[in-house]
């Protein structure tokens, strides 16, 4: 589902990733390792199109997407790929049903069929009764599940996380992993998780190691 060929990238002098070939098929969770500066967050916002390469191609769904115009890739990434970052990144003035149905809005969803997903989804993550709350009355565990929730709500093709569970006890560390588990078991959702945790990269079905720019 996802194929990056050949991906480079520099900032000035410093070469971060020099040359990344890699696959992900569709319900795979893949966590990406590697020491500080290996190129981990540069290579994920690459195939989240956050960022671009200066050479190589990132196909989705065999659309390539570095050929895309910025508005198409815009709408591209709003509607196939869902973000989770280390910090939840909830808007404050909204509840947590509201921030979840967001990226629907910025799709054209209407209201109602916004409402009836987000719904669903917390309360598949069992929120519902937090669902009415702001983000300042939540838990962390709690934030960032809705913070799952959000990147689920226009069903992704793939959910690229960025230490999603660094901010996170123990205990909400592994509810959200589980998350993770559960969400690929139903959905057949795909995730790409860049992570420090050892213990998430040992469950994850395929770990990349990544040191120096390289797939290792
Ligand atoms: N926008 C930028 N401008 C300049 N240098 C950058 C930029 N983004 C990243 N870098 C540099 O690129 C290298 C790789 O950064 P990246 O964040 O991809 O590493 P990482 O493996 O995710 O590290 P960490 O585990 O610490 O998050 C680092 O040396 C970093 O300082």
């Amino acid at each position: 589902m996802i194929k990056l060929e050949g991906i480079t990238k520099s900032f000035g002098d410093l070469q971060v990733l020099k040359g990344i070939d890699l696959e992900i098929s569709k319900g795979e969770v893949v966590s990406i390792v590697g020491p500080s500066g290996a190129g981990k967050t540069t290579l994920l916002q690459i195939m989240g199109t956050l960022d671009k390469p200066d050479g190589g191609t990132v196909k989705m769904n065999d659309q390539e997407l570095n050929r895309m115009k910025d508005k198409e890739m815009a709408a591209f990434r709003n509607k196939h790929i869902g973000f989770v970052f280390q910090f939840h990144q909830l808007l404050p003035e909204f509840t947590a049903l509201e921030n979840v149905m967001i990226p629907a809005f910025i799709a054209g969803t209407s209201t109602k069929e916004a409402t009836k997903r987000a719904k669903e989804i917390l309360n598949f993550m069992g929120l519902t009764e937090r669902s009415t709350h702001k983000p300042n009355e939540l838990s962390g565990g709690e934030k960032q599940r809705v913070a799952v929730a959000r990147a689920l709500i226009n069903h992704p093709s793939v959910i690229l996380a960025d230490e999603p569970s660094g901010s996170l006890d123990t205990h909400n560390k592994n509810e959200l992993h589980q998350l993770f588990f559960d969400l690929r078991d139903k959905f057949e959702q795909t995730f790409v998780i860049v992570t420090h945790d050892e213990g998430l990269a040992k469950i994850t079905d395929r770990t990349i190691h990544m040191i120096d720019g390289q797939i290792v």
